[in-house]
């Protein structure tokens, strides 16, 4: 077991945890991707494993399948299960309506169809990702690698017929080469510094042949669950219209870290 968490997994691993306790026996789950979807990950499998809970959960990238599958979470796929009561998973960003960037680990478009075919999406994350505007966070958007630097051409006018100011357009490398999402494609991140219209740019974008997702999740998350360095875990609820700051216990066993060791 690793001896210290540094603050941020410490409030990453917070607001997992806090999140696994919405999770009832016999739901069907979505399982997130990334470093604090990882961290949900493990406190379900504890859950699992301490207390017998019976959940079946569909992961959204093949990190996820594998991380899950090591753990003993009993995985489907979204095909079989068709619909989920729940997704958690973590976000990139989150704005006061709690709609999101997402796509850093370049998982976004598993991710939004199944926190799209879910009754409910919670979100996990640290205090950081929570911000006034979407955008100091670059979007990412999945492309097929068919004619990509052509929809990059066409993403790029397309800011520009937005009157979007910075608007700088990277491809996604993997070292030497372009980095390949799990369902094949690119990654194109759009650095625009700020968005200020995220429903209408999400609605622009997918119209832009070549362009397969982009990474705004708009009135898709109805929970953010944020973990803080001091212990302090807060709960907003957009439907609701609640927010609620609460204490969690740290008591990591070592279970929880078996992976890591
Ligand atoms: O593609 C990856 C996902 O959208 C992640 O959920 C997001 O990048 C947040 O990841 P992390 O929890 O590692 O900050």
């Amino acid at each position: 077991m690793p001896a210290d968490l540094s603050p941020i997994d410490k409030a990453k691993f917070l607001a997992a945890k806090r999140a696994t306790d919405f999770v009832e026996n016999g739901m069907k789950l979505g399982l997130g991707t990334g470093s604090t979807a990882a961290w949900m990950v493990r406190c379900l499998a504890e859950r699992i494993r301490e207390e017998g809970l019976r959940v079946v959960g569909v992961p959204t990238s093949s990190r996820t399948a594998q991380l899950a599958a090591q753990l003993g979470i009993p995985l489907t796929t979204l095909d079989e299960a068709k619909w989920l009561d729940m997704t958690i998973d973590g976000a990139d960003e989150f704005d006061g309506n709690l709609n999101l960037i997402k796509g850093g680990g370049a998982a976004l478009l598993q991710e939004k169809i199944v926190a799209t075919a879910s009754d409910q999406m919670i979100v996990i994350a640290d205090a950081a990702k929570d911000v006034s505007q979407l955008g100091a966070f670059p979007l990412p958007i999945e492309v097929i690698p068919f004619g990509w630097q052509t929809t990059k051409a066409l993403v790029e006018e397309t800011l520009v017929s937005l009157d979007v100011l910075n608007r700088d357009v990277t491809l996604r490398m993997n070292g030497a080469a372009p980095l390949v999402t799990d369902e094949s494609n690119y990654i194109l991140d759009l650095h625009l510094k700020r968005i200020g219209n995220p429903r209408q740019l999400a609605l622009v974008l997918n119209q832009i042949p070549g362009v397969v997702e982009n990474g705004l999740f708009i009135d898709i998350c109805d929970i953010v669950v944020i973990g803080h360095g001091d212990g302090r875990v807060t709960v907003r609820d957009i439907n609701s219209g609640e927010t609620e700051d609460e204490r969690v216990e740290f008591v990591p066993t070592s279970n929880i870290f078996a992976d890591l060791d």
